[in-house]
């Protein structure tokens, strides 16, 4: 499959010199695409201005019918979408699919945001004035988007842009373009069925160079990144350079307390989940458990077995569980990451190690890491892959401490029958997202999403936060 660009209202056809490769099996070309530059990101950020007066001042209804087309449309393709996503990032059929209907439900709730108006009428402090504020379109947003959810990402960028009057230029993740190419087309059979401005929405393909463009355009005039806190960085500065709106999701190092009265086999359960389902291949992953002494050993050494029992294997293979790491670059980061820990002192109490499957792919048992302490590498340093290592803490006190220690603060969660430690914990514990009971990943798409430190920066996404982003206040004073 040769992908193009979108630039216009048109699929632009170029020279495809990068793959996509099936990383279950990496003999499997999944796409090629084209090395996109400064030209095209010119060209798709000039289509998004031309669009933008009209797409601005239609009409909320026709908004809201686009997004509610294109969440329909994801829908009705969610098994296909779901092969080709599990096809082309690695994750398990039974997740690509779940992204897929999840990145549909994004649309459709933005349709709904689409017809709210989200300004307030307030009383003047003056006699005889009305005082109110409006919320408005800002311009044209540049979205640089991941690869570990490669549609609900792009989907929960793309749709409240959209939804407020925005239009956009994409940069999907250089592993996934294939997906990011199906959602593109659809957003462009969708408003071609609905006549909405050409331009609206335009896609750029290509690695090493795009995304700098799109962050220095002058007539981009938002910027929403998710991605590494080095990438995010940079983003970050060059955007502010310009006075540009800007907001970055940097992943995480998401600590899992499990307090000694919790229920041993929920517990494993939950740090089984989120530390190595989807290959741990998420920001919010469970990727530092910090256990009370006095379950640690019962602990570890069952999430160390269960952990052995999970079956990895080819993303499409029904019996699988874990799929494989995305990319050779984060494959080899995963086991360099199990290198560096053990290296420190850690006691790798199972995986850790390159599987030699039927077909060659980046496959890896899932690893267990005990006995590392909290200023340890692998306790500061994002794996993004299925590694988990645990920290013993002498009580809840302790564990908080741990918990709260290094830069980044995405999501937290503690396993504990006490309601009083769930509270303080709810309370104290310095992370964007809280989660009692929970894996620290796992989320609904109508709340807030975000960090707090090293992992995010700038306004929330997703759910009713994101108006604050993709719109800007207009406050209007009206006199007799
Ligand atoms: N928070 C999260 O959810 C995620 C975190 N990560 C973390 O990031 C690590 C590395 O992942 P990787 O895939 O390399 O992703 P990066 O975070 O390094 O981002 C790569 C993307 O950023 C763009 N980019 C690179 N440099 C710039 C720049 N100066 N200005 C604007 N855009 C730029 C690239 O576009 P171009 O090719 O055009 O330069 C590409 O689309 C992972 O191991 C993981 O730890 C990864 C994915 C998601
Ligand atoms: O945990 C989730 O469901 C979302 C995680 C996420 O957004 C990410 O890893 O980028």
């Amino acid at each position: 499959m040769k992908l193009t660009h979108f630039i216009n209202g048109e699929q632009v056809s170029a020279d495809t010199p990068f793959d996509s490769l099936n990383p279950s099996n990496t003999d499997d070309v999944v796409a090629s695409y084209p090395a996109g530059g400064p030209a095209e990101v010119e060209a798709a950020v000039a289509a998004a201005r031309g669009a933008f007066p009209a797409w601005s001042a239609a009409s909320p209804e026709l908004r809201s019918d686009l997004l509610d087309r294109v969440g329909a449309t994801l829908m009705a393709r969610g098994a296909e979408l779901g092969e080709l996503l599990a096809r082309e990032e690695g994750k398990t059929r039974a997740e690509a699919t779940g992204e897929v209907m999840r990145a549909a439900r994004i649309f459709k709730y933005f349709a709904g945001e689409a017809l709210r108006r989200h300004g307030q009428t307030l009383e003047s402090t003056r006699p005889g004035l009305d005082a109110s504020t409006w919320r408005e379109a800002v311009g044209v947003y540049g979205l640089i988007t991941p690869w570990n959810f490669p549609i609900a990402i792009p989907a929960w960028k793309t749709a409240p842009a959209l939804a407020f009057g925005n239009t956009v230029v994409l940069k999907p993740a250089n592993p996934t373009p294939a997906i990011a190419h199906a959602l593109a087309t659809i957003i462009h059979e969708c408003g071609a069925a609905l006549n909405v401005p050409k331009g609206i929405f335009n896609m750029v393909l290509g690695q090493g160079g795009v995304g700098s463009a799109l962050v220095d355009h002058p007539d981009v005039a938002g910027i929403s990144f998710t991605g590494s806190q080095a990438v995010g960085a940079k983003v970050g500065i060059a955007a502010m350079a310009r006075q540009a709106r800007v907001q970055m999701e940097m992943g995480g190092k998401n600590p899992l307390v499990v307090l000694a009265d919790a229920d041993l086999d929920r517990a494993v359960q939950i740090a089984l989940d989120g530390g190595f389902f989807q290959t741990g291949q998420r920001c919010t992953a469970s990727s530092r458990v910090i256990v009370e002494d006095a379950i640690h050993d019962r602990f570890v050494a069952a999430l160390a077995e269960r952990a052995k029992a999970l079956k990895v294997g080819p993303a499409l293979d029904p019996a699988t569980q874990v799929g494989p790491a995305a990319s050779d670059s984060q494959f080899e980061q995963n086991l360099r990451y199990v290198g560096i820990a053990t290296g420190e002192g850690g006691r790798l109490v199972t995986g850790g190690e390159r599987l030699s499957l039927a077909t060659p792919g980046y496959f890896m048992s899932p690893a267990v890491i005990a006995d590392t302490n909290p200023d340890m590498r692998i306790n500061n340093e994002e794996v993004f892959g299925p590694v988990v290592s645990t920290i013993r803490a002498r009580n809840y006190k302790e564990a908080l401490e741990i918990a709260n220690r290094g830069n980044f603060g995405l999501s937290a969660g503690i396993v504990t029958t006490s309601l009083k430690h769930a509270r303080d914990f709810r309370r104290n514990v310095r992370a964007g997202m809280v989660m009692v009971n929970l894996p620290t990943a796992g989320v609904d798409y109508h709340v807030p999403f975000g960090g707090t430190r090293g992992s995010s920066y700038g306004a929330r996404e997703q759910g009713f936060a994101a108006v604050e982003f993709y719109t800007q206040i207009k406050t209007v004073y009206v006199g007799d």
